[in-house]
Order: C-alpha cells, then structure tokens, then sequence
C-alpha cells in the first residue's frame, strides 16, 4: 500500500521511506510514541497530506493515490471507499446525528439532492439501519454537538457504512473516551471487519488495546516502521525499544 514513503517539514522527517502493505480485509492497529508518524501515514493514505516528491508511491484498493509528491485523480474514488474516524471533530456539530450519517451518503448523490436535503428514502432507511447497528438511533434527531465522545464516534462509524465504505482508517478514535465508550467503539470495528470485511487501520495509543482487538501491530518510532508482525508477537523488551524505558508502566495503564 505505501512504497517508501517519506514526508519532511521542515527539518523534520515525519516519515522516513514508510513501507507497509496492508491487504483487503485485514484489521491492523498503528502504534508508536507521540510524533513518531502515526497521523501523518493516515492522512497520506487518504491524500489529506501530500508526500515527499521522490520515489514513494501510496496505492489504494490498486489504485495509486499518491506519486511523486502528488496526489492522483484516483484519490476521490479510493475516499469514496475510505471511512475516516478521528479523535474529535467527526461530526458537524450543529446538525442532527442522522443528518452527519445521511452525509456518508452524499458521495454516490448528484451535489442538488444532497445540498437540498433530498435524501432518497432507500438512503433514509439505510441511515437508520446503520445507527440502530451502533446502537444509537435513540439519538438520530439530536444534535451532534450534544452528543457524548462515544455516540459521536459511533455515529461516524455509522456514517462510514452509509458510504459503503470498503476500509476504515481511525487515527485515535478511542483516546478521549471512557474505558467503556472505547470498548464499544473497538468492538464495533472488529465487528465490521470480521462481519462485514471491512479493513481496518486505527491508530492507538493504548497498546494493550492494539494486542487485544488486532492481530498485527505496525509500530512507527520517528518516522520508521520498528515493528510489523503479530500482536502477540509485542513483548516488553520490544515495546521498550518502540517507546523507550521511561513509558514501561504506560504500556499497560487500561488494565488497572
Ligand atoms: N502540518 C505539519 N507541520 C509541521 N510539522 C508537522 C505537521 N504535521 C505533523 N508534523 C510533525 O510530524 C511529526 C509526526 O507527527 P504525527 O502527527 O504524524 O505523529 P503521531 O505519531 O500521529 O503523534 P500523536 O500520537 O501525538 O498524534 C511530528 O514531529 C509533528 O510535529
């Protein structure tokens, strides 16, 4: 998927020649100390961020998204299959919940229906299933902005079926939940890919929850790739090389 893939800013590599490859269907969890790339390899993949200019190149569902330091016209289709989670922001906040999940739709409607609020009903229907599936349909008339961290996060997870999306990047999607709220939403990914085939790349700064929710970890450390293999394959000699011995109790803190 990524092909050496470096990003700078400034004096700062961000990502230094990244190579991961991550197959249809697979559920990975990115882990690594803070600023080490982690945000920066999501957004690359969506295109959000541009890439160094060079010989990286990132592919998509087969399509190539970025070359050359340029993103590709295949960028808008491989979004189109991407549903986006992130930490905060999801949602536009002053619009009701089951309006933010009718936007996953908007992609697949000529610009008219959607900006008029002409939804086809199969999309309604198809918006509702999808909330009562996260378990917050409850809330579809509220507004988002009144809704909690993990209704919210739900709620977008619900946007990302509505899209049809094929793939789910989730860059923190459980960092400023509750233990439980964070465990649903975990859940919920799981389930989507072992369900619904979905894959799944979520970014994690609790490892204990990348060890029990996936099976491979790829974890970064300044803009490298230091580790890509099994969750159970991360003991506490390799996180200790991965986030340094100052964090050793940090590693384990969901458990107490
Ligand atoms: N737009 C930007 N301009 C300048 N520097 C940036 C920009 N975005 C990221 N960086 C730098 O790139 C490095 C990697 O940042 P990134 O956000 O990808 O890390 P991260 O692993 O996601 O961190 P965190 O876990 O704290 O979210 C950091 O040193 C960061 O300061």
């Amino acid at each position: 998927m990524a092909r050496d893939v470096s990003k700078t800013f400034g004096a700062r590599k961000a990502l230094d020649s990244v190579s991961v490859s991550v197959a249809e269907g697979e559920m990975v969890a990115l882990i690594g100390p803070s600023g080490s790339g982690k945000s920066t390899l999501l957004r690359s993949i969506t295109g959000l961020q541009s890439i160094d200019a060079g010989s990286g190149q990132i592919d998509v569902f087969g399509a190539c998204v970025q070359k050359n330091g340029r993103t590709t016209p295949a960028v808008r289709a491989a979004r189109q299959k991407l549903g986006m989670i992130f930490q905060q922001f999801n949602l536009v906040g002053r619009l009701s919940l089951f309006s933010n999940v009718m936007l996953g739709a908007l992609g697949r409607l000529p610009g008219w229906q959607g900006l008029f609020g002409a939804w086809p009903s199969a999309d309604k229907t198809k918006a509702m299933a999808a909330l009562h599936r996260v378990g917050v349909s409850d809330y579809a008339a509220q507004r988002a902005n009144t809704l909690s961290g993990g209704q919210q996060q739900r709620g977008a997870i619900a946007r990302a079926l509505v899209q049809g999306a094929k793939g789910i990047l989730a860059d923190e999607p459980v960092a400023s939940l509750d233990p439980v709220s964070a465990r649903k939403v975990m859940e919920l990914l799981v389930e989507l890919n072992k369900r619904d085939g979905m894959g799944v790349i979520v970014t994690l700064h609790q490892v204990d929850y990348a060890i029990r929710y996936c099976d491979r970890v790829i974890a970064l450390k300044m803009g490298k790739v230091v580790y890509d293999g099994p969750s159970t394959g991360l003991d506490t000699t390799r996180l200790i090389d991965i986030y340094g011995p100052e964090f050793e109790d940090a590693f384990w803190e969901t458990k107490a």
